[in-house]
């Protein structure tokens, strides 16, 4: 099988003084379709790093970044804009929700502001929320939602644009332990529903196991996967 995210032998350099830091050493990573992996390490390892170069929101120094089979080497900023929009969602662990917005306009609002028609998009959304749980809440603004919920809305939300990639870092920081495992379910449910490979930077291993395999950054370097059972 073709992997959807594949990274070769990326690197990542900052200016360090006089001399480089590497935030990405070398590292290798394929994830398929219906793949959760997890990302564990120190603070300051490179996890982040790695995402951002994932969601092509960052360029590494040097290896490739291919999604859905397409090098995104060569590709120009609106290019990759374009790319990053169809094929990658993004969660953060702060949702940042639009405060005055219902959880259907949160989903709706990137279609509306790139013109496509409304009413497919706002089924799509209503679809969306019946899948994370909140088929009630459509209409409900932040205020009026738990933390978990607007999680689930942040998940929703990055499922509009249909990505095969989804990227998501620390979701659970912000919640208590009951929230964050219904999370982490979700997360997987979502993986298995819409085939997406999904990696999950976390530093709650707890949940590993509703993940398929982990693997632990240090200095920049990816360390070995491990394969992780089911939960009992
Ligand atoms: N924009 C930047 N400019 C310079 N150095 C950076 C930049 N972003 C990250 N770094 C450095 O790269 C290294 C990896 O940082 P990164 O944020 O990827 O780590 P992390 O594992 O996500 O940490 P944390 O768990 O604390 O979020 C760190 O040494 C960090 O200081």
């Amino acid at each position: 099988m073709n992997p959807v995210l594949n990274l070769v032998n990326v690197t990542l350099e900052y200016p360090d003084g006089e001399s480089t830091l590497k935030a990405l050493d070398s590292v290798h990573l394929r994830v398929d379709a219906g793949e959760f992996f997890s990302l564990v390490g120190p603070s300051g390892s490179g996890k982040s790093s790695l995402l951002a170069v994932a969601a092509t929101l960052v360029r590494p120094s040097s290896g490739l970044v291919i999604i859905d089979g397409e090098d995104t080497t060569g590709l120009n900023d609106t290019e990759l804009t374009a790319l990053r929009r169809e094929k990658v969602g993004i969660i953060f662990q702060q949702p940042n929700l639009l405060p005055s917005l219902t959880a259907v306009e949160q989903l709706i609002i990137g279609d509306h502001l790139r013109g496509k028609p409304s009413a497919p998009a706002r089924k799509r959304a209503s679809e969306l929320l019946d899948v994370v749980g909140l088929g009630a809440s459509l209409s409900k603004r932040p205020h009026q939602l738990s933390g978990g919920q607007r999680q689930r809305v942040n998940i929703a939300r990055a499922l509009m644009g249909r990505p095969r990639v989804l990227l998501v870092d620390e979701p659970t920081a912000a919640l208590d332990h009951e929230r964050s495992e219904s999370i982490v379910r979700l997360l997987r449910q979502v993986t298995d529903e819409f085939a997406t490979a999904t990696v999950m930077v976390t530093h709650d291993t707890d949940f590993l196991p509703f993940t398929d395999s982990v693997a632990t950054m240090r200095d920049g370097h990816l360390g070995l996967r491990t394969p992780v059972g089911p939960p009992n």
